[in-house]
């Protein structure tokens, strides 16, 4: 007779813990559910990940979307980035039933980044400014239609060419990363709302990923997009398309870069910023894209957020990702003998 699919998977999951060295099979194993897309699946779940995970009693399954989440587990974590709104739905009644599990993060809270203007509102209401340096975010205003009237309130505004346009969603769509560089005010009425416009800060073209993990921190350089100079902004008009640039762009870590534009932003600063935005943002997983302003030591703007990013680029990520999981279960074990 056919097995049921459930027995199926039941047996696999029983084979995968008889897999797991014998000390933790006895020990309480930690479970982590994880509904991924594929291609985030392939770069966050890699084997050496898999592997040091397995040794420390952490094991990795798949959730089914086509099954309820409340049938599949039982989950001591579950972690997740899948768009849409029946799936949040699922997740925040998931949240409500099982206070017990670990869900990273909130939807709700996730939901915060995926508008560009709501994305940037921590950091620019938190005025971070200590003797290490400042954080601001570039000037910016929404454009939420009539491409017309753009290049008046882009003038009453008083915002200085050339433009980043952003569309406004930022929900990982191929067409959320689709931005243009615009060079003259005219031009900016070919562009498409809703969208956000932001001042092109100059930072010698290297830009600084700041992923964070709970409470760990790393940081990593990338080429970014060059600087404009005045000359090129009298010689250029029109309206420069670039598809996902972030993406394409190369580690700069090993680079001969300018001493000045590879500096590091001072490690307390990032703490700092770190930690304001895991507590008022509600997240724990996500990272940050922060610039020096060209020809400053101590001016920084952070220009974009990501929720759960590509932490398989980050350097060391399987110890810093299993610690954290980790710590998670242990932190919840303390809390219930208390
Ligand atoms: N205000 C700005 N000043 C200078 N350069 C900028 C600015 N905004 C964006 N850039 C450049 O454009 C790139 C893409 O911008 P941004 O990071 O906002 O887009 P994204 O599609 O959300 O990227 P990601 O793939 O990291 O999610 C940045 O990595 C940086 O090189
Ligand atoms: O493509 P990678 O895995 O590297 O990760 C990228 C991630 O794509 P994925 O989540 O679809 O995988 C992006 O998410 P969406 O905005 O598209 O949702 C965004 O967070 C990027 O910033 C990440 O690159 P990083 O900033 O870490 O370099
Ligand atoms: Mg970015
Ligand atoms: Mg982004």
């Amino acid at each position: 007779m056919r097995m049921m699919k459930e027995e199926i998977e039941e047996q696999t999951r029983e084979e995968e813990l008889l897999s797991f060295p014998q000390t933790q099979q006895q020990s309480k194993l930690v479970v982590v559910g994880y509904a991924l897309t594929s291609k985030k699946t392939k770069s966050f779940l890699q084997p050496k990940l898999e592997g040091l995970a397995r040794n420390k009693g952490i094991l990795f399954v798949a959730i089914d979307q086509n099954r309820p989440l409340s049938d599949q587990g039982p989950f001591d974590i579950v972690l997740h980035k899948l768009t849409g709104k029946e799936w949040r739905q699922i997740l925040e009644e998931y949240r409500q039933t099982h206070p017990e599990v670990t869900v990273l993060d909130p939807p709700y809270a996730i939901q915060h980044l995926h508008n560009r203007q709501s994305m940037l509102q921590c950091v620019a209401d938190m005025n971070l400014s200590n003797s290490y340096g400042k954080v601001d975010v570039p000037r910016q205003l929404v454009i939420e239609r009539d491409a017309s009237s753009i290049p008046d309130v882009v003038l009453k505004a008083g915002l200085t060419l050339p433009l980043v346009a952003k569309p406004l969603v930022a929900d990982g769509s191929a067409k959320s990363h689709e931005l243009s560089l615009a060079y003259d005010q005219y031009s900016l009425k070919k562009l498409e709302p809703p969208l956000v416009l932001q001042e092109f800060v100059n930072h010698g073209g290297v830009l600084f990923k700041v992923y964070i993990v709970g409470e760990a921190i790393k940081v990593v350089r990338r080429f970014s997009l060059p600087d404009v100079t005045k000359q090129d902004l009298s010689r250029s008009a029109g309206v420069f398309r670039f598809p996902r640039v972030s993406c394409a762009a190369a580690s700069a870590d090993d680079a001969d870069l300018d001493p000045c534009v590879a500096e590091l932003p001072p490690r307390p600063l990032l703490e700092r910023l770190a930690k304001e935005l895991r507590r008022q943002l509600g997240l724990r997983l996500f990272n940050l894209d922060i610039i020096r302003e060209h020809g400053t030591r101590d001016q920084f703007y952070v220009i974009d957020i990501n929720y759960f990013p590509g932490y398989g680029k980050m350097p060391e990520y399987e110890h810093i990702f299993t610690d954290f999981l980790l710590s998670l279960t242990q932190s919840r074990y303390k809390k219930k003998s208390c």
